[in-house]
């Protein structure tokens, strides 16, 4: 069983992704963030590094991907298929030359094609996306507290970070490569509410169920 999270920056992805393996007895995968050398150098000047910080990401989700898929059950934590959203968005932001653009856009058509994904033999059994509003994006990201990525450090992120959850919301909708769920991640306190986890997993059980993906 192979299920991604999907989500903004904050929405709790990683720590549904603990909860989640626990939960269905397998391996959870998670994002190159805390010993990647390139997120601080793009927070402090993204116009020099938004193509060097995809071209990383691009490289360990393709490394994360071929691991997972050794193991028939896993989790991972955001999808391959959101790294495009970001890299548009930075690129229309102009911090991307349209060459850039170009270049990455292939090389992520081209590494699609190795995945098994694209010849459709395992396509995610489930997309689970946690869907969050502006507020608690910010409130998130200040517990969490990565310096980098607080909007005292940089007034220009608020801004970012609303045009994240943006396209974010078309990028839910257009998504169609596997079945997908929306968990409203204002409304359950995944973390510390007990109830509020085992909800979480009742609704996401429920989808795998529906779909015999589990018994
Ligand atoms: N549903 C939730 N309710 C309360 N706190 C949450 C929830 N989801 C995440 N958090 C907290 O928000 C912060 C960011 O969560 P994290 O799992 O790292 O998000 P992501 O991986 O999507 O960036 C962490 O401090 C985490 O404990
Ligand atoms: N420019 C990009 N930034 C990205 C991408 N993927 C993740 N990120 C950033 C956003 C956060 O600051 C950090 C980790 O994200 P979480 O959502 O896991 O907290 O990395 C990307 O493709 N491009």
């Amino acid at each position: 069983m192979m299920i991604v999270l999907s989500g903004a920056i904050g929405a709790g992805k990683s720590s549904l992704a603990t909860i989640l393996s626990e939960h269905l007895g397998t391996e959870a995968f998670y994002e190159q963030v805390d010993n990647n050398p390139v997120l601080p150098l793009f927070y402090k000047d993204p116009k020099k590094y938004a193509f060097l910080l995809q071209i990383y990401f691009l490289n360990k989700r393709f490394e994360s991907i071929k691991k997972a898929m050794v193991q028939d059950n896993n989790v991972l934590d955001r999808s391959i298929y959101e790294d495009s959203l970001f890299f548009h968005m930075n690129a229309d932001m102009g911090r991307a030359t349209p060459q850039e653009v170009k270049v990455y856009d292939e090389l992520l058509a081209n590494m699609m094609q190795e995945l098994p994904y694209a010849a459709a033999k395992k396509a995610p059994d489930l997309l689970v996306h946690l869907d969050i509003s502006y507020d608690t994006m910010l409130h998130r990201i200040e517990k969490r507290g990565r310096s980098y990525e607080q909007p005292e450090q940089d007034p220009s992120l608020p801004e970012y970070y609303q045009q994240l959850l943006a396209r974010y919301d078309g990028w839910y909708d257009d998504y169609d490569y596997s079945p997908k769920m929306k968990i409203d991640g204002d409304k359950y306190d995944f973390v510390e509410n007990p109830e509020d986890r085992q909800k979480v997993l009742d609704l996401i059980d429920e989808q795998l169920r529906a779909r015999g993906t589990l018994k």
